[in-house]
């Protein structure tokens, strides 16, 4: 499997042509299960080349092996290792760039004093010019205090701006939202509720991000009753709107209704509670929860509020046990919590043509190569397997509509229709084991989800403004 250490090298290599040539050289880095992807050509001499050469490999393991074959490698120097993960990251990933030039003291004085001052003082009169004055109309801020990144765990604030940039990046290329990660360095619930609550005027929506389960619950809830634009728990909503659309489609695959269906969720956090709701709105069949003290059930306590909750409206045999008893003669497996979990062994005692979606990332709860002929469906989080479940096919969408309509709020009836409306991009033909839910580059997946939820925000009664396509 790719796993976290999954990745490509730049491996800079001086040869002296003499003693060795690079074709010793490639077959070397292949007997080591390396892939060269790019070679340069970086100083070509008649006795000394030294080249670039790309490298993927699977981990960290093989780039330990190929480096230390570099170094005893006859006529072979390495000059330099570099990691393309890295040095992509060099800087930051995004910048913000004017949309205008100023070019002399006439532009300045407007985009700037003295000029400015009347744009601001119309917006004092009338608030809602925000909208079309500033860049709050496109603007959302990707907020999390670093708690829960990833499947990496308590990480910090720092630690977690890589992803909040990556979302970043996401929500622009795919929907031309221009969005800010901020990380906070509080994970104190109501420090998080009121810095939030202050930078909000600068947006038009706020996406929460790898915010930690229970707290996600609460901020998310006050800041909803608190402010006038979208707030949006990503972890939660966006990967259960994509989770939906992914699992109706592989029912359909399989010829299973929703309403038969016996699914294990494992990983009762933030994801694992959203896609719950989401399937129980549904209609599923029957549905069990399982975390770390074992499958959820009425006939005990849990400090953990939302667990109670979850307790009793789920889980009606009263199983109790580990993810073991949770999965024995279940249709469906969706693992929302840590690498590895789940076995193969699982897998095995599920009901026939068992569907999994392990969605922890970066390593799900097993490597689908390990069940492929146990499993009639698997997908994951991840870009480089088949059938990604990944919040990404949602968030940029979902803010697109709700920005373009001005929607007060992200509801219930939104979120539904995003989901039929990623659900409707695989068509029968299509639909099959491999290809269950459309890539994010399928050039249709924003522009469904927007038609299809601006209208659900419009009919919701949520929308502040009717776009003229929809008038
Ligand atoms: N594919 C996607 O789009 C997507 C979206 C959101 C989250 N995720 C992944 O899902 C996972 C959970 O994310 P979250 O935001 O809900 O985090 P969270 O911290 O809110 O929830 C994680 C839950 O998993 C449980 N858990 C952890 N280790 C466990 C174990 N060994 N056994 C049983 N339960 C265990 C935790 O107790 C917790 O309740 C992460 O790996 C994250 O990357 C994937
Ligand atoms: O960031 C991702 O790839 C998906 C999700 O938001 C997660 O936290 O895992
Ligand atoms: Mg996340």
């Amino acid at each position: 499997m790719a796993g976290l250490g999954g990745k490509s090298i730049i491996l800079r290599l001086e040869m002296n042509l003499q003693e060795t040539t690079f074709g010793k050289v490639a077959s070397r880095i292949g007997e080591l299960g390396g892939d060269i992807v790019a070679i340069d050509v970086i100083q070509a001499g008649r006795e000394v080349s030294v080249r670039d050469v790309t490298v993927t490999v699977g981990d960290s393991l093989q780039i330990e092996r190929i480096t230390e074959a570099m170094r005893n490698l006859q006529g072979v120097k390495l000059i330099n290792v570099s990691d393309r993960t890295f040095l992509l990251h060099l800087g930051g990933k995004i910048e913000t760039r004017p949309k205008t030039p100023i070019q002399n003291r006439d532009d300045l004085s407007r985009v700037y004093t003295p000029d400015v001052a009347r744009v601001c003082l119309a917006i004092k009169d009338e608030p809602r010019k925000a909208f079309t004055l500033t860049i709050k109309r496109n603007t959302v801020a990707v907020v999390s205090d670093g708690s829960a990144v990833l499947g990496l765990g308590n990480i910090g604030p720092e630690a977690a701006m890589p992803v909040m940039e990556g979302k970043a990046m996401l929500f622009k290329q795919f929907a031309d939202v221009d969005a800010f990660p901020i990380c906070l360095n509080t994970q104190d619930t109501d420090e998080i509720v009121r810095t939030v609550k202050a930078i909000a005027p600068a947006f038009g929506g706020i996406n929460l991000e790898d915010i930690s389960s229970p707290r996600c619950f609460e901020i998310e809830e006050r800041l909803r009753r608190e402010l006038d634009i979208p707030v949006f728990h990503d972890d939660q909503h966006g990967t259960a709107v994509v989770l939906f659309a992914g699992l109706l489609n592989a029912l359909r695959l399989v010829g299973k209704p929703l309403s038969q269906v016996r699914a294990v969720v494992c990983g009762i956090g933030a994801a694992g509670v959203a896609c719950s709701k989401i399937l129980l709105a549904g209609g599923i069949g029957e549905l069990i929860g399982v975390d770390r003290e074992g499958i959820l059930h009425r006939g005990r306590r849990y400090a953990n509020e939302m667990w109670n909750w979850y307790a009793a409206h789920t889980n009606p045999r009263g199983v109790t046990g580990g993810l073991r008893e949770a999965v024995e003669g279940a249709d469906v497996f969706i693992g929302l919590s840590a690498g590895g979990l789940l076995k193969r062994e699982h897998v095995a005692a599920m009901a026939d043509r068992p569907i999994v979606f392990a969605m922890a990332n970066p390593t799900p709860e097993i490597a689908p190569e390990e069940i492929e002929d146990l499993a009639a469906v698997i997908a994951t989080g991840r870009s480089d397997y088949p059938n990604q479940i990944n919040n990404v096919l949602c968030f940029p969408g979902i803010f697109r509509a709700a920005l373009d309509c001005r929607s007060s709020q992200i509801t219930e009836e939104m979120k539904l229709a995003a989901s039929r409306a990623i659900a409707s991009t695989v068509s029968d033909g299509e639909l099959n084991e491999h290809y269950i839910i459309p890539s994010v580059f399928h050039s249709q997946v924003v522009a469904r989800i927007r038609e299809e939820v601006v209208a659900a925000a419009i009919s919701s009664g949520v929308a502040r403004r009717i776009p003229r396509e929809f008038r």
